[in-house]
Order: C-alpha cells, then sequence, then structure tokens
C-alpha cells in the first residue's frame, strides 16, 4: 500500500533523508521511530506529497507521489501533533466543511460523519464549539477531519503530542481499530512505548538513514525488551 524506494531529500546541503527504503502493507501498523531531526516528517511530507523528493521514488496505493499527487492525496490521511481547527466552530461544522472537499455532502456526508463518530466515539464532541473542547476532543476531531474519505492509508506524525492519558489512550485504541479494517497506517514518534504498543513492524531513523526495520518482536529481542535500548545499539553500531 504504502512503497518507498531510494528515497532522499536534501535542503541545500542538508541531507534531510538518504537513500530511504520500505513498504507498508494493508492492515500493517509501520512505526518510524528517531529523535527529533531524524527525518521522519520529511518523509511524511513527501508521502503526503506536500514536498518533492530530491532522488527515489515514493508510491501510495500505487500512485506515485511525484507523477499523480491527486490521486495519492484521494487515498492518503495525515494527521500531526498541535493541528488546529477553526475555534468558533462545532465539530460537525469543521467536518461538514472538510467534508466538501471530498466531496462528501448531504446523505454521503452524514454517512460519513455518523462512521467517524463511531469509530473515534465522539458524539458528543460534533455538537460543542472547538473553543469549549478539550484538548483530546480537538484532536478527535483532527483525526476524523482526516479520515472522513476512509483513506486506506493513515499517516501519523507525533500524534500523541499534548495528549492526556485518556486522549493517548482513545488514539491508540482507535489505531488499533483503523488497522482492523485493513488499512495501512505509518505511526511516527520519537516514543518509544507507544510504538510497542501498536506496532506490528519498526524502523529505526537516525540522521536520515533507515538504520533498523524489523518486526516489533525482533526489535525488542534486540533490545532484551526495550527498543529504546534497541534504538541505542542499532545507533552504536552503524556509527
Ligand atoms: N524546510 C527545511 N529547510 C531546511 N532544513 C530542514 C527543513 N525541514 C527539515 N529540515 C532539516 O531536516 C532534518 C530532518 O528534519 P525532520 O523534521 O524531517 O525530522 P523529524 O525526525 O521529523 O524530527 P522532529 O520530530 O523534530 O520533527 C533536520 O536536520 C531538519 O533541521
Amino acid at each position: 500500500m504504502i512503497e518507498v524506494a531510494n528515497l532522499s531529500k536534501e535542503y541545500g546541503q542538508r541531507r534531510a533523508v538518504q537513500d530511504l527504503t520500505f513498504q507498508v502493507s494493508p492492515g500493517e501498523v509501520y512505526a518510524l521511530l528517531g529523535p527529533n531531526g531524524a527525518g521522519k516528517t520529511t518523509t511524511l511530507r513527501i508521502l503526503s506529497t506536500l514536498i518533492r523528493p530530491t532522488k527515489g521514488r515514493a508510491k501510495v496505493a500505487g500512485f506515485d507521489v511525484a507523477r499523480e499527487p491527486l490521486e495519492v492525496r484521494r487515498r492518503l490521511g495525515l494527521v500531526n501533533g498541535g493541528m488546529r481547527v477553526y475555534d468558533r466552530l462545532t465539530g460537525r461544522e469543521v467536518l461538514r466543511f472538510f467534508a466538501g472537499f471530498y466531496g462528501l455532502e448531504g446523505q454521503a456526508f452524514q454517512e460519513a460523519l455518523d462512521w467517524v463518530a463511531d469509530l473515534l466515539e465522539m458524539e458528543e464532541t460534533l455538537e460543542r464549539r472547538v473553543l469549549e473542547m478539550s484538548t483530546g476532543m480537538r484532536q478527535k476531531v483532527v483525526i476524523a477531519r482526516a479520515i472522513l474519505h476512509r483513506p486506506p492509508v493513515l499517516l501519523l506524525d507525533e500524534a500523541t503530542a499534548g495528549l492526556d492519558v485518556f486522549a493517548r489512550r482513545a488514539l491508540l485504541n482507535f489505531v488499533k481499530a483503523y488497522r482492523q479494517l485493513g488499512n495501512a497506517i505509518i505511526y511516527s514518534t520519537h516514543v518509544m512505548s507507544e510504538a510497542e504498543e501498536v506496532a506490528d513492524r519498526v524502523s529505526f531513523l537516525h540522521q536520515g538513514r533507515l538504520v533498523y526495520e524489523g518486526s516489533k518482536e525482533e526489535a525488542l529481542a534486540l533490545g532484551e525488551g526495550s527498543l529504546e535500548e534497541a534504538f541505542v545499539r542499532r545507533v552504536k553500531e552503524a556509527a
């Protein structure tokens, strides 16, 4: 569902991502792990067609991100930590506005709304103004907006940033439910414990390079039960 081949991105002299290759299958959560500046956001921005790669290729649902960006966008949802939505609107109004971009109106909008409200357990959030929502409720609106069109590919970039324990739990449960529907998910974070909970496979990104990729179980074995330890060991070996 996601294919990345020898992908590189340079900002002037700075190499943000170097020669990255990986694939993600339908029904799989792929954790992209690494510290700040490792290149995670750059990778997701390329996949979501916001920036172009300097070298290499990436495909989403079979469509090339550089040559067929509109086809890619139709099949993809993106969630960043700290994304904003319009304060004065209710949850329902925000979602109606964005649904319009996907051509979801009338009955189709209502069906999409019922679907996301159920999946994210957010019925009461729909009637409240964003201004009056908790951070967790707001994040549900952000996620709902990203999946209204039921994309088979979902990219989550530090999506739990700023969330309390209940909201984080709700998000992790949602990730599991969305995978269960057969969708491909990239879960990008520097919080290794979250990946331990939701990932099927993990990769470690360090200074723009993929220094490790394996099943979560293999990575945990490498770190004697800890992904953080596995990351540190792999980075030392790669140095
Ligand atoms: N627009 C830009 N112009 C110049 N350099 C950039 C730009 N965007 C990112 N970089 C650099 O590219 C590298 C990778 O950044 P990126 O944001 O992809 O990392 P990250 O793993 O997502 O980290 P974070 O969690 O801090 O966002 C960093 O060295 C960063 O400073």
